[in-house]
């Protein structure tokens, strides 16, 4: 099967997946969340929503410096469990992957890059059914890029999410944002979960192509042209941002800032774009330059991996919240199932 097969097959899951069903030995976590704290969690320097700050490249290498405190939630997290699993070999953690749902220049087919439009109707209906496919998988830190598609397509998946807690922006850009913003009740901080906005998440930047008609630019420069700006690797449009290029600050923004929360046993959903998140999986797959050309993004398809040993796992697309195979992967998935589905009743 073709990269692009695979990565658009929905609802299907490789066969190997339920061999881990009853091989995970660890102990079961008590109901002990590790919540990062201070505003949840204390990096310095992120950018907020809307903030582009394309000078800011090496800046992008933020250092967390997050202090943690555990919580007792009803419903815990399937993270790092109280048995000092910390090291990479022991924790496990859910990665979900969504390209934000369709937007209002995806409907008009035009190159849109870093422009930030916002979803269509459809697009809004993506995310919403997006997040009905993820609504029993355990998220404790969201990150999506500086734009409004990739956040609303975030914020519209977590309203169908079962456990209810509140996705919050946190506001780091200056010392003022982050006084202005804190929250005073362990409580309430407890049922949020925190978003963070990072521009290296972006869409790569299309130059000269953004704004312009897909069909159109085609005709004009020819659709061979056309398909070398939009999938060669190395080759970038005119004065915009090559695939390469775009892997440059997406995998180092996922390699400092997403990994370690990871490796710390937190559940993470991404939202982002099609080459923002091409270059991510890129990495977590070890593609290759030629593999990566042929690997194409839906609009609004959630993926789940599960980091496991150190390794990330693609498990596929969780189909809905009653399928049964993505909660088969991990005892730990399981149990947080069955503790949501205890908290319905
Ligand atoms: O920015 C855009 O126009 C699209 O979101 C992605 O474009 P592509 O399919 O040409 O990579």
């Amino acid at each position: 099967m073709g990269a692009e097969a695979c990565y658009q097959t929905i609802g299907t899951f490789q066969s190997h997946s339920f061999l881990n069903i009853f091989n995970h030995h660890q102990k079961l976590q008590n109901n002990l969340l590790k919540f990062v704290t201070k505003d949840f969690i204390n990096i310095n320097g992120l950018s907020s929503r809307g903030s582009y700050h394309s000078g800011q490249r090496n800046c992008g290498i933020i250092r967390s410096s997050a202090s943690q405190t555990s919580l007792v939630d009803p419903v815990s997290s399937p993270s790092r469990s109280d048995t000092g699993e910390t090291n990479k070999k022991s924790s496990e953690a859910a990665l979900i992957l969504i390209r934000h749902g369709e937007s209002l220049w995806n409907e008009k087919n035009l190159f849109t890059g870093c422009v930030d439009v916002p979803l269509s109707k459809k697009g809004i209906d993506e995310a919403i059914e997006a997040g009905k496919r993820i609504s029993s998988i355990p998220v404790d830190v969201i990150f999506t890029s500086a734009l409004i598609r990739a956040q609303m397509t975030a914020m519209l998946a977590m309203t169908q999410h079962r456990r209810k807690k509140v996705p919050v922006f946190m506001h780091n850009e200056s010392e003022q944002a982050r006084a202005w913003s804190q929250v005073f009740s362990e409580d309430t901080k407890k049922q949020s979960i925190p978003v963070i906005a990072s521009w290296q998440l972006n869409e790569r930047m299309y130059g000269e192509l953004q704004g312009l008609d897909k069909q159109e630019t085609a005709d004009r420069y020819g659709k061979e042209q056309v398909h070398v700006w939009r999938r060669s690797y190395d080759i970038p449009p005119p004065n915009g941002e090559s695939l390469e290029m775009c892997a440059e600050r997406a995998v180092a923004y996922f390699r400092d800032q997403i990994e370690p929360q990871l490796l710390s046993g937190k559940n993470v959903m991404i939202a982002a774009h099609g080459n923002s998140l091409r270059s991510i999986i890129m990495y977590l797959d070890k593609l290759t330059s030629q593999e990566v050309i042929s690997l194409e993004l839906s609009t609004g398809i959630p993926m789940l991996y599960i980091l496991k040993e150190g390794r990330f796992i693609r498990r596929g697309s969780p189909a809905g919240p009653s399928e049964a195979g993505v909660y088969a992967y991990t005892r730990r998935l399981a149990l947080y199932r069955q503790k949501l589905d205890e908290m319905v009743q």
